[in-house]
This record gives C-alpha cells, sequence and structure tokens, in this order.
C-alpha cells in the first residue's frame, strides 16, 4: 500500500514494523484469535452446571485482565509498512485477530475474481441450524469489496441487493465473486455463497464505488489509484 494514499485519506496507518516481525506477531495474534473462537463456539454449546459457569467465567475475566495491560486506543485500523505490507487484524471478516470473524482466507485468482471457502459454525446460527442472514450478507460484502478493489484502488460499497434463494446449512460454504461491470468509479460485483458444489444459497449484486475524495488515476486499466499518488 503506498504511503501517499495512507496520508491522504488517512485511513490507513503507516506503521514502520518489519514483515517479518508483522508476520511473527500475526501468526501468535491468528492463535490467540483461533482459541478464543473455539471459546466462543465452546460457550455456546457447553452444559456444564452454572457454578462451573461461573468459575470459567472468572478465569475468562483475568485473562481479559491481561490483554488489557497493553492495548491500543482504539479499533487496530488497516496499517502497511514501507515493504508493502499491510495488515488489518480487527476486520470483520477476514482480520487475523479478530476471533468474531470466521476464519476466512480469500483467494483472489487473477484481477477480478475471487472465491473462498470456510466453515462457519455454531456462532454463526441464524435459523436453527443455518446461516444467518446478516452473516451470509457480511461475508459477500467482504469478497465482492476485495474483488472490486484488487488491492489496486479504494472501493466502498454502494449499494448491496441480496437474494436469498433457499436455507445454507451451518457448516463448510463457498463463496464466489467476480466484477461483471465497470464504469467510471462504478464496479458492478457478482457474487454467490453456498454449499460447496450446489446451487447458490445466496446470491448478490454489489455497486462498489471508488469514493470521489480517493485520489486517483486514470490509466489503461481504468481507474485505479496513482502509483505516485
Ligand atoms: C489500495 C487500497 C486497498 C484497500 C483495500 C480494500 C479492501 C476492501 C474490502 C472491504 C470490504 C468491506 C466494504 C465495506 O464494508 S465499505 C463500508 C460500507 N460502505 C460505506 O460506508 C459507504 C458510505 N458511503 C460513502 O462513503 C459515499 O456515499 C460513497 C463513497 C459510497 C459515494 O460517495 P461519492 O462522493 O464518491 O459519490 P458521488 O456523490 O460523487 O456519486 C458518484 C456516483 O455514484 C452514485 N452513488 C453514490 N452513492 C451511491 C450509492 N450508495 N449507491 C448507488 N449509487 C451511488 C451517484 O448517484 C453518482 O452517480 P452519477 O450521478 O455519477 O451517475
Amino acid at each position: 500500500m503506498h504511503d501517499n494514499l495512507g496520508m491522504t485519506m488517512g485511513m490507513f496507518i503507516h506503521d514502520e514494523v518489519p514483515t517479518d516481525e508483522v508476520e511473527r506477531r500475526e501468526k501468535a495474534v491468528s492463535a490467540l484469535a483461533d482459541s478464543v473462537r473455539d471459546l466462543v463456539d465452546a460457550t455456546i454449546r457447553t452444559t456444564v452446571a452454572d457454578d462451573e459457569l461461573a468459575a470459567v467465567r472468572a478465569e475468562v475475566d483475568g485473562l481479559v485482565a491481561r490483554l488489557r495491560t497493553a492495548q491500543l486506543p482504539g479499533p487496530a485500523g488497516v496499517r502497511y509498512n514501507s515493504e508493502g505490507r499491510s495488515w488489518n487484524w480487527g476486520n470483520a471478516v477476514v482480520g487475523r485477530g479478530n476471533a468474531v470473524a470466521p476464519p476466512v482466507d480469500i483467494v483472489h485468482d487473477g484481477f477480478g475474481s475471487a472465491y473462498a471457502e470456510m466453515t462457519l459454525g455454531a456462532a454463526y446460527e441464524g435459523p436453527p441450524g443455518m446461516v444467518h442472514g446478516g452473516v451470509s450478507a457480511l461475508m459477500l460484502d467482504q469478497i465482492m469489496g476485495e474483488t472490486a478493489s484488487g488491492f489496486r484502488r479504494l472501493t466502498m460499497t454502494g449499494t448491496l441487493t441480496l437474494r436469498y434463494r433457499r436455507p445454507l446449512p451451518l457448516g463448510p460454504v463457498r463463496m464466489e465473486a467476480r466484477i461483471a461491470h465497470e464504469e467510471g468509479r462504478k464496479i458492478t460485483v457478482e457474487a454467490q455463497i453456498g454449499v460447496r458444489g450446489e446451487d447458490a444459497a445466496v446470491e448478490a449484486t454489489g455497486l462498489f464505488l471508488i469514493p470521489s475524495w480517493a485520489p486517483l488515476a486514470e490509466t489503461e486499466q481504468g481507474w485505479s489509484r496513482s502509483a505516485e499518488g
């Protein structure tokens, strides 16, 4: 991510941590988030007695107090170093440090196309045994936003339209997105989420906008962030 973009928009934090240190810390933060995710699942599904719940709660409160001894003043934000490594550990879908986020790796198979496979467990339930409709929307918004952006320009969701065609059972799911149309600052992305190999459970169309305030250059590839700012 380029220096100028971060400074111009003030949305990204230039954090000059060497890449190997970022990677070491990311591993540690991810491992903790995995354990906390497990804790969330165990909390939802536990049937232990009330006094055992209270005892566990006291231990969890102790762990929270230890983590609070050194904290960022606000959310994690999106950070980047001058080696081009960026990290967004708090993101609601792909944040490596966010136990609320399902563990998702979005694969970009060329510019304008992406997919991801993940398992959505008890923490993402809406109708009994089914994925919450808002969770499907959240997951789709992320993959569609990343697809529109391709990490080469800033895009924001303008309008997201969803068609819930059939319930999506909790368990392994797959989502896919691709750019369908692009005109000036407007990028239309189509996407779907469902059980792998079956018809889509939710289909989505989104209009993603390169904000009027984003620094832009018009290149032969279309609108993109200027390499030189
Ligand atoms: C290198 C960077 C890497 C970054 C990593 C990215 C990864 C991303 C992953 C993140 C994934 C998570 C993603 C998230 O969660 S993004 C978070 C959710 N989205 C937002 O918070 C967006 C809030 N809205 C805004 O900031 C502004 O309204 C935006 C930026 C959207 C437009 O404000 P701007 O000042 O730019 O617009 P304009 O007034 O010049 O209008 C321009 C044209 O667009 C038309 N229009 C305007 N608004 C809408 C609309 N809502 N639907 C349909 N059309 C709309 C308008 O009529 C006009 O058309 P025309 O008259 O020209 O025909």
